[in-house]
């Protein structure tokens, strides 16, 4: 029931944008992934998305290798319709992921349902945050990805998507959690990336190099 990695390199632009330590998460694990910028954090998720191809190693769930079948992805992008209410943008997700899953429900325990009937283009930050995680209580998958979820949040807000992450792992499910802001999460390992070293031929960040100045 553990979600495991091992040797897991991904290239982004032609380059080594991760080189993760092996993990192992068990059913009811929170693991937190962490790291300065640029480590490779997003790059993580994503592969273990199945939106980033592995470059080297493996990833398993259950003992098979069809991890992207198992998980909800809540990356940096909102991916929220603006046109549609936030009712209908859940309710499309829900169709999406063919779950069946409760989407006023979700509504309400995001604190979302006295808006479900506005379009989704009048949503604050926080609530389009919101609105993107609330997909992870529709989506009816056991391995939860959270890419910074905290960002745009108030700490009400934080605070309910401790307690909804802490509800998912009881349940057995596992959720993996990058982010810069250390919140309350369920017991689980910590991930701690590095940049992966670049090669003498390899440009590297103009920015962290000075190159503004
Ligand atoms: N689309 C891309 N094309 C090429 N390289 C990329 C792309 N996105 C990210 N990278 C590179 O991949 C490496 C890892 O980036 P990633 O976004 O995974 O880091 P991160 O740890 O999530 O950073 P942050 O804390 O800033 O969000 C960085 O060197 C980055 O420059």
């Amino acid at each position: 029931m553990a979600l495991i990695a091992e040797d897991l390199a991904v290239e982004r632009g032609g380059r080594l944008a991760l080189a993760a330590p092996d993990f192992r998460i068990e059913a009811g694990e929170a693991a937190l992934v962490a790291g300065p910028n640029g480590a490779g954090k997003s790059t993580l998720l994503r592969a273990l998305a199945g939106l980033s191809p592995l470059k080297r190693g493996r990833v398993m769930f259950e003992g098979a290798a069809d991890v992207a079948a198992h998980v909800a992805y809540a990356g940096h992008l909102d991916a929220v319709k603006p046109a549609l209410s936030v009712r209908a943008n859940l309710r499309a997700w829900a169709a999406i992921y063919r779950s069946g899953g409760d989407v006023d429900d979700a509504l309400a325990r995001l604190g979302l349902a006295h808006i479900a009937d506005e379009p989704a283009a009048f949503c604050s930050a926080g609530q389009k945050r919101r609105l993107g995680l609330a997909r992870l209580l529709v989506a009816g998958r056991r391995i939860w990805l959270l890419d910074e979820p905290t960002v745009s949040l108030d700490a009400a807000s934080v605070a309910a998507l401790s307690e909804r992450i802490a509800a998912h792992c009881r349940a057995g499910g596992i959720a993996v959690v990058a982010t810069h802001v250390e919140f309350g999460l369920p017991k689980g390992p910590r991930i701690e990336l590095t940049a992966p070293e670049v090669g003498a031929d390899a440009v590297g960040d103009p920015f962290l190099a000075g190159a503004w100045a």
